[in-house]
């Protein structure tokens, strides 16, 4: 465990003494109270692929719909489902030109479509819905964080909480990225450690209630960290547990230390990179990395989260079904089943 999670791991247990099952505040938040109690669920598909150069990712949310899961979710489930049955963002926004800006690659793009995409699930999240979105590469998060952000403060008056499973980090600055491809930036502009000056493409998040905090931003996952990326982890002391703390503490341990870091009364986005998962699992996906979690380890964390009652919201993302194609089914499989996971199926 980083040296600043150990510290901040003693003196949760001092206050509380052991760690989450004994975790006590005033009032335990339920998802009877952060969701509607009808199960409302809003499924957004959101095919954008210009964080990336790889094409395919578009088809991602259509990959997933077509294995059957908004009927899953519908049918087995039994969310009410509130999906308008199209793609969105995909090719319907591209701006004529579009040069790089701080060495972004298509930074107009992305900003119009994660700008229009905050407030579509604004929209759906300010009325107590459950939020599913399917991505698309990971620039996508821009829009459904900043959205989800801003619905919890004027609903709930609470600042959320992210959890982040992912290989990557996903906080390079424009300057510290060496690929400029912003799927690598998200959290650098939801944290304001990347901010823009208004009228530059990612001025419009300037509004502090389309932020989060680095303190309440957890991963999980991580194994490819580019170096200035570790350097933003460090400096800002967020949480992070690699592949290395999930093998040496496994992967119970991790999620108490992960949610007891959060605490009990905070809502939580859980924003899923499909290759958190090793590529033996989901081998369709533009930047996969060996050594990552089982399918089996990967839906625990969906479990644990969905078991908090505090989830809010969920991405999945980076399913490209044209990559690896024998595995492209095996790859819509699992990230059907971490969505499944993370809305309970699995538990009693
Ligand atoms: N969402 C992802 N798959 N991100 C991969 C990022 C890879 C690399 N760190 C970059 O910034 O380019
Ligand atoms: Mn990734
Ligand atoms: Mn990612």
């Amino acid at each position: 465990m980083p040296p600043f999670l150990s510290q901040r791991y003693d003196q949760l247990r001092r206050q509380y003494g052991a760690l989450s099952s004994t975790c006590v505040v005033d009032s335990p938040i339920t998802n009877a109270k952060f969701l509607s109690r009808n199960k409302d669920l809003a499924l957004v598909a959101a095919g954008f692929s210009g964080g990336q150069g790889k094409s395919g990712v578009d088809a991602g949310p259509t990959a997933l719909i077509e294995a059957g899961l908004a009927i899953q979710l519908r049918d087995h489930l039994r969310y009410n489902v509130h999906y308008d049955d199209k793609i969105h963002y995909c090719n319907d926004i591209v701006p004529d030109s579009d040069p790089d800006h701080r060495g972004m690659k298509n930074p107009q793009a992305t900003s119009v479509v994660t700008q229009k995409l905050s407030s579509h699930i604004f929209s759906h999240a300010k009325e107590g819905r459950f939020v599913v979105t399917l991505g698309g590469d990971h620039s996508i998060a821009i829009g459904t964080i900043s959205g989800t952000a801003k619905a919890t403060r004027e609903r709930l008056n609470r600042d959320m909480a992210v959890i982040w499973v992912d290989a990557h980090a996903d906080i390079n600055t424009p300057e510290t990225s060496d690929s400029g491809n912003i799927h690598g930036m998200p959290l650098a502009f939801l944290t304001g450690l990347a901010s823009e000056k208004g009228g530059k493409p990612f001025g419009w998040l300037n509004s502090e209630e389309l932020r989060i905090s680095t303190t309440k931003l957890v991963y999980i996952g991580l194994r490819d960290v580019d170096h200035g990326e570790k350097r933003l982890l460090r400096e800002n002391g967020i949480a992070a547990f690699s592949m290395h703390d999930v093998d040496q503490y496994g992967i119970g341990k991790v999620m108490d230390m992960a949610l007891a870091w959060i605490g009990n009364d905070t809502p939580i986005h859980l924003s899923f990179d499909i290759d958190a998962l090793d590529p033996m699992w989901a081998p369709s996906t533009g930047t996969a990395v060996r050594r990552g979690l089982t399918l089996r380890e990967g839906s625990f964390i969906a479990e644990c989260v969905h078991d908090t009652g505090s989830l809010i919201a969920m991405d999945l993302v980076e399913v490209n079904p044209s990559l690896e194609q024998e595995g492209a089914e095996k790859t819509v499989e699992a990230a059907i089943s971490i969505v499944r996971c993370a809305l309970g199926e699995t538990l009693l």
